[in-house]
């Protein structure tokens, strides 16, 4: 089975509309309410769990963002990328051609990275502009981008200015988010909030739909440099707004949340979210990713637990 992966930018962004902007709130009480209970149910019935498990595999950006990543870690991470499972549990499961979402690695690791992917399909992300604090001077950051690109990078996961959300200042956001989406030209551009530093959900919400109207591909939680990564509060406001996006823009947003997401029912609970929230069509690798560097192992051991036990026949059910 071949799960071929879409790279097109998809939303040609607006002008910054302020009003809007200033209308977004987030009713705490109300979201962490809502969290609370996608985070205690059982987001996915048992005989079901491996098919979203796989469809999981599919939408993971396999992350290696470490100070000492070498070419040779890379290309492991690449082969594991390719595939994504043991030989034996992909045999049974007829899932030979499935692949991750993306690779996603620092500027110099895209060369090994795209080397070791080479006729595969599978994009490779680089993480930019002077990731993870974005702080590096902004005509530095544009170069990156465009460095990356040149490089090969098909997919951009740029880091905003949290002060310009931190100061109200939502032109010099929505300006500093249209030059990095210029740079980027054909490629994918995934804005990366750090909502952990971002001090309100109001302000997540904020900085989302201003990130939206400057032309981002994709809205993404945090660099999983932060203290606080993804949560489940701060991908409903996420959500929500990309929701609000496309209801008035037409223009799909994907959503990837990032940061100390390693354990397979976490995923299934942001699956089940997305499905309930968005529906089925942001189901897939082009308008949801994973950015993760230790999910895959989780969810490989729990799909082998499923299709050696007692709910083996039943992993083929489309998603209920
Ligand atoms: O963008 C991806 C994140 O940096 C991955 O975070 P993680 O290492 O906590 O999975």
């Amino acid at each position: 089975m071949h799960l071929p992966q879409t790279v097109e930018p998809r939303n040609p962004g607006m002008d910054l509309d302020l009003d809007w902007v200033m209308r977004a709130q987030a009713n705490t009480s109300a979201i962490e309410r809502r969290a609370a209970q996608l985070g205690t149910r059982r987001s996915v019935k048992k005989e079901y769990q491996a098919a979203w498990l796989l469809k999981a595999v599919t939408c993971i950006d396999l992350t290696t963002l470490s100070g000492d990543d070498t070419a040779g870690r890379v290309r492991r991470l690449c082969a594991k990328a390719r595939q994504p499972l043991r030989p034996d549990l992909l045999e049974a499961l007829d899932m030979q051609g499935l692949t991750t979402g993306a690779v996603c690695v620092y500027h110099e690791m895209i060369a090994p990275a795209v080397a070791a992917l080479e006729g595969t399909g599978i994009p490779v992300a680089a993480v930019s502009t002077g990731f993870p604090a974005g702080l590096s001077p902004f005509d530095l950051r544009v170069k990156e981008i465009e460095a990356s690109v040149a490089a090969g990078a098909k997919e951009i996961d740029i880091v905003i200015s949290r002060r310009h959300v931190l100061t109200g200042n939502w032109q010099a956001l929505y300006d500093e988010m249209r030059a990095f989406r210029a740079a980027c030209g054909a490629a994918h551009v995934k804005a990366i909030l750090a909502t952990g530093e971002l001090g309100s959900l109001r302000n997540v919400a904020r900085a989302s739909l201003v990130c939206m109207m400057a032309g981002a591909d994709f809205i993404k939680t945090s660099t999983g440099k932060e203290s606080v990564n993804a949560t489940l509060p701060v991908s409903l406001v996420m959500i929500r707004a990309i929701r609000e996006y496309h209801e008035r823009s037409g223009a799909r947003v994907g959503y990837k949340p990032a940061g100390g997401i390693s354990k397979a029912k976490d995923a299934l609970v942001y699956l089940s979210m997305i499905k309930e929230e968005l529906g089925d069509r942001w189901l897939s690798p082009d308008l949801f990713r994973f950015g993760a560097s230790s999910l895959l192992g989780d969810i490989e051991r729990q799909i082998e637990h499923h299709i050696t036990g007692a709910y083996s026949a039943a992993y083929r059910h489309p998603m209920g």
